[in-house]
């Protein structure tokens, strides 16, 4: 347990063997797109694959655009219902990144937008290449630490996590593998 209780991390959710399963279903299940964002009104390609999956109805703000959430693949059904039955959750929806090498990265933020309510509880697995995500305190620029993300692991970014503290997935060139993220969150529209 780290940061007063507000991230615990779960070194071996899926051992070693089931990571590797699940890794190369996601890959192949997931319709993975290449993202962009408009800044100051131009297109930039985002530094990794995602997609975004939920239950009918779901939609989210992103970049500016609201957009409704794809339909669940039955592998990320599968986990999402096994995640809300394990901790008691409503998770409703998903973002999926795919980080193809160590030049993939993703940049400061606090998962905080308006509808994932006041107080978000995010859960996150990775799988395949290890990283660091590197956390700050909200308003700082100075980086207090880095946890690495073990294949098969999982993240409890808990209540609270969002408000106080931001997250980075720092590029680390010397890293050749591939890894996917999967953010499951409950969102409220
Ligand atoms: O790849 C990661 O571990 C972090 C992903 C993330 O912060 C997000 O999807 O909001
Ligand atoms: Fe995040």
């Amino acid at each position: 347990m780290l940061l007063d209780g507000q991230l615990h991390y779960y070194p071996s959710l899926l051992d070693p063997q089931q990571a590797d399963i699940l890794y190369q279903q996601l890959l192949q299940e997931i319709p993975w797109q290449t993202g962009h964002v408009f800044i100051y009104g131009r297109e930039h390609l985002i530094p990794r694959l995602q997609a975004w999956h939920g239950d009918p109805g779901i939609s989210y703000t992103y970049s500016g655009k609201t957009l409704r959430a794809d339909a669940w693949t039955p592998t990320l059904a599968n986990l999402c219902q096994q995640l809300n039955q394990l901790l008691g959750l409503q998770l409703n929806a998903v973002l999926c990144n795919l980080y193809r090498n160590g030049n993939d990265c993703m940049g400061w933020h606090a998962d905080d937008e308006k509808e994932l309510g006041e107080n978000p509880q995010i859960l996150s697995i990775s799988l395949g290449a290890e990283r660091d995500f590197a956390l700050r305190r909200q308003g700082s620029s100075r980086q207090s630490g880095t946890l690495r993300l073990a294949n098969g692991s999982l993240l409890d970014m808990r209540p609270g996590m969002q408000n106080h503290w931001q997250h980075s997935l720092p590029k680390r060139a010397r890293i050749q593998q591939s890894r996917i993220n999967l953010t499951f969150r409950t969102l409220y529209n």
